[in-house]
């Protein structure tokens, strides 16, 4: 923990430290690439996308492709994306000769294998109150120190309808998340949001390391990225506050079993392609309760680089 003290010191950033002319100054002919994994983000990924357009493409020229990832939606997702200025892919229709796997790490898998970008930024479509503050803050250091490979958000996460600088939100990150790093990959001790789905990165950084599935995606990526490039490579920026949509506990639950799976894929010894995770679980029939069980599996995705150029 002492080491990773040292760099919380020396690699943590403010979003309002940077100024964005600076940034397009510095961007010279980078292209930048920001990537959107979207399930049922109808109510919330048309303003995200707009406000990238209009803020980040029109008045500020920082980034210069906006990609959602459709996947598997049943709502009106992909409509809403494109009718707002997105490139829209539905996760099926990327790489398809490597076949389908449900969820949000797929999605941002495949993402590598249409952006154009030397630098990518990752978003969550479930923000609310979303500003372009998110893309300059996490491009910032990118732009400025070239010794940095990937950019990692916080911010306060209050309760849906807490006050801003309450706690409540990142249950699983709190709960599952951070003792694992102590006790697996304490390295990683010093990010302040560990599970954050905002990140920036440069591409070839990500394109030559595996993707756990689902919702290990996250955590996945923190642990590959410093085995490849060292914790000096890494960073993370005070987005100041974010609100999103709170999934209910049995949906945090499963995501804590792909988070615990994305450790012993990633940290455990011995070279495994798959975890299958069983919890009990219990529902209400009419007045009876029963009981079942729920199993999750988390396999992880080879390198995007291998798929493009085998
Ligand atoms: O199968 C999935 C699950 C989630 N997501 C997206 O991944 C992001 C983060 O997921 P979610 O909001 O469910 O996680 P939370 O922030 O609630 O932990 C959001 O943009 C989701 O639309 C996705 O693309 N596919
Ligand atoms: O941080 C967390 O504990 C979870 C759940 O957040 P909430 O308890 O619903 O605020 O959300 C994060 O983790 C997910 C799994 O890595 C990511 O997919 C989300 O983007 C991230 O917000």
């Amino acid at each position: 923990m002492r080491d990773a003290a040292a760099w919380f010191d020396t690699h943590t950033y403010r979003f309002d430290q940077f100024d964005p002319a600076a940034l397009v100054a510095a961007k010279r002919d980078t292209r930048v690439s920001v990537l959107i994994p979207a399930r049922d983000e109808a109510a919330t990924v048309g303003a995200i996308v707009t406000t990238l357009r209009s803020e980040l493409m029109d008045r500020v020229p920082l980034v210069d492709e906006i990609i959602v990832i459709d996947s598997h939606s049943t709502d009106a997702t992909a409509d809403i994306a494109a009718e707002a200025g997105a490139t829209v892919f539905h996760v099926d229709e990327v790489v398809p000769h490597v076949g389908s796997r449900p969820g949000k790490g797929e999605a941002m898998w495949k993402a590598l294998a249409v952006m154009t970008g030397d630098i990518g930024i990752y978003l969550d479509a479930d923000v609310q109150e979303f500003t372009a503050d998110f893309v300059i803050g996490l491009l910032g250091p990118l732009l400025l120190e070239d010794d940095l490979v990937f950019v990692k958000a916080f911010y306060d996460r209050p309760w849906s309808s807490g006050p801003p600088r309450s706690s409540g939100g990142g249950r699983v990150t709190e709960l599952v998340a951070r003792p694992l790093i102590l006790d697996r990959t304490p390295l990683l001790s010093g990010f302040v949001q560990p599970l954050a789905g905002e990140c920036a990165f440069r591409a070839d950084a990500l394109l030559t390391i595996p993707f756990v599935s689902d919702y290990g995606v996250d955590i996945g990526l923190m642990i590959d990225v410093l085995r490849e490039h060292g914790l000096s490579a890494m960073a993370q920026v005070d987005l100041g506050l974010r609100r999103h949509r709170h999934q209910d506990l049995a949906a945090l639950s499963a995501m804590a079993q792909h988070v615990q799976a994305a450790f012993d894929l990633r940290t455990a010894p011995g070279v495994r392609e798959s975890v299958e995770s069983t919890a009990v679980v219990f529902h209400r029939e009419g007045t009876e309760m029963r009981m079942g069980e729920r199993t999750t599996t988390t396999v992880q995705r080879p390198p995007m680089r291998d798929v493009l150029s085998p």
